[in-house]
């Protein structure tokens, strides 16, 4: 053998390393250039211009996502629509009511909810293609969650004191809370009591699994969607945590669905102590092959990525703002020592807290889990009134935060915190059952509106007046420079800062 030819060797076997990334950044590139070919829309563009434009609006909407959205409504608002140029398929904002009002009403046969989220979640491949195909589970959570909400408020309560009263000490020196970590082990247990109830909803290493799998779901969707139709299934179980994560929640839920399972085959669907809770609802309806041990757990972990992150990126502003306005802090007491005091923890004495149900709604319409909002795909093209032609395959949201702070919306402190905007404007003659914080319109969108309006909202909400509540009864908040914390905006996701602690201490009389 000539000495050049282990050199030869090492050069085609580097160079056989180097063809594959590149082979495969070239067909991400080809791909995305083929999809914005496909779907380009003839409005305008917000942001950087040019070749590298696209490079440029990506990196700026991962970091600063509200101000890329701001922008475009500031330049485009009266056009209806805008843009922004990105490095996969390009987003497209609708800025007016009546553009917001058209595709929230265009069917899903036209415009889809489902195929928007199965594409930036790619479900099919995370999830599970029956999440999609058959997700009875909204019908259940419709009839478990919310119809019997009355049931659950108490328990809801119940788990709440139970959870903070454990994770914060009721002390009379300050004691420092991380916001984010915190808040969402607390609502991850509280949601799950509601889901799977006692003893698994304090498990620590089952509720890690609930987080856990959200990471896995959103992280795998991001590697997912850059390969071709048929990797994603081998992709989706080998590159990515998602299956291993299935695995062991699996492990921790076997006995509690298979205790549940020989309890009806041996007394019958209504025996006694029957738990009631999501998971007997969710046994109750499951049919055929939705019925074993593996697709039960499926739906429940969805139950869990669909509910504890937004509830927790909502809530933790809601702390936040509580703890920067402490003028809010008396009048929320008085309300809440008045109807709770008289009622205890009931649906009813929640629903009379007209300042705390503002407040909650307030912090959403200027810090909700998102900017955007009512995200749908065009399945075929489609026609808006205002002639804008949208090509099948195009992602359209709702610019939802940028209308929450437009001062034809909602007046010249539109982009200003008024903790009683709503509560206030229920004083005006005819308001009273209005404005309530589960209520949607097209003026406010933290929920999305209309058929896919957040369905959990009915849940999300009492559970975030029952903390706030609880909290402001036993604890005194502040936090360390009394100012409110920024928040991370990536994309159209609104985040609070990961770092930021709230001060408790018990509360001082
Ligand atoms: C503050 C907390 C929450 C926020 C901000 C939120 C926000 C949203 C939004 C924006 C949508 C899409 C609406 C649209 O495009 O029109 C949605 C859908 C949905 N949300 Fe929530 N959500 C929250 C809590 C929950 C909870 C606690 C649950 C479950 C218990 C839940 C279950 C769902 C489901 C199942 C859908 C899909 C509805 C459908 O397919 O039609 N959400 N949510």
């Amino acid at each position: 053998m000539s000495s050049a030819t282990p050199w030869l060797f090492a050069i085609s076997h580097a160079s056989a390393w180097l063809v594959v990334p590149t082979l495969f950044v070239f067909y991400i590139w080809l791909k995305n250039f083929i999809i914005q070919w496909t779907t380009w829309v003839d409005v305008p563009a917000a942001g950087p211009k040019g070749i590298l434009g696209p490079y440029i609006g990506e990196v700026r909407l991962w970091f600063w996502g509200d101000r890329v959205l701001q922008e475009g409504y500031d330049q485009y608002r009266d056009a209806g629509f805008f843009k922004v140029p990105e490095t996969g398929p390009w987003r497209i904002f609708a800025t007016s009511r009546e553009l917001i009002d058209e595709l929230r009403k265009a069917p899903d046969d036209e415009l889809s909810f489902a195929a928007a989220t199965n594409e930036i979640l790619q479900q099919d491949f995370t999830m599970g293609k029956n999440i999609t195909r058959n997700p009875y589970h909204l019908t259940v959570m419709r009839f478990s969650l919310i119809r019997n909400l009355g049931a659950f408020v108490p328990r809801m309560a119940d788990e709440v004191q139970a959870a903070i009263s454990e994770r914060i000490p009721l002390q009379d020196d300050w004691v420092p809370i991380k916001g984010l970590k915190d808040m969402r082990d607390i609502i991850t247990r509280v949601i799950n009591r509601s889901l799977v109830g006692l003893p698994l909803c304090r498990d620590p290493e089952y509720l890690a699994l609930g987080a856990q799998y959200s990471i896995d779901v959103m992280l795998g969707a991001y590697i997912i969607k850059y390969f071709p139709e048929f990797m994603k299934p081998l992709v989706a179980r080998f590159v990515t945590n998602v299956e291993r994560t299935i695995g062991k929640t699996r492990g921790k839920l076997r006995p509690v669905i298979e205790e549940r399972l020989n309890m009806i085959q041996e007394k019958g669907r209504d025996y006694e102590g029957k738990p009631s809770d999501f998971l007997s609802h969710l046994i109750d309806e499951a049919e055929g092959e939705e019925r074993t041990i593996d697709n039960l757990t499926r739906r429940i972990l969805v139950m869990n990525f669909v509910s504890i992150y937004t509830t927790t990126m909502s809530f933790v502003q809601v702390l936040f703002y509580i703890a920067a306005m402490p003028e809010y802090v008396a009048p929320l007491r008085e309300e809440i020592e008045k109807h709770v005091g008289e009622e205890g923890w009931t649906r009813s004495s929640l629903t009379k807290c007209r300042k705390l149900d503002s407040f909650v709604k307030e912090c959403q319409r200027l810090r909700g889990a998102g900017t955007g909002s009512s995200a749908r795909m065009a399945m075929k093209d489609y026609t808006f009134s205002n002639g804008t032609f949208v090509p099948k395959g195009t992602f359209l949201f709702a610019a939802a935060v940028p209308r929450h702070k437009d001062p034809d919306v909602y007046g010249p402190d539109a982009a200003e915190f008024d903790g009683f905007r709503f509560s206030n404007m229920r004083e005006e003659a005819g308001a009273a059952t209005k404005h309530h914080a589960i209520t949607t319109s097209l003026d406010y969108l933290p929920f999305g509106h209309g058929r896919h309006a957040c369905p959990g909202r009915f849940f999300a909400v009492p559970l975030m007046k029952t903390m706030l509540a609880y909290i402001l009864l036993h604890y005194d908040v502040k936090l360390a420079d009394g100012k409110l914390p920024d928040a991370r905006y990536i994309g159209i996701s609104t985040l609070p800062d990961p770092y930021a602690k709230v001060y408790f201490r018990r509360r001082h009389r």
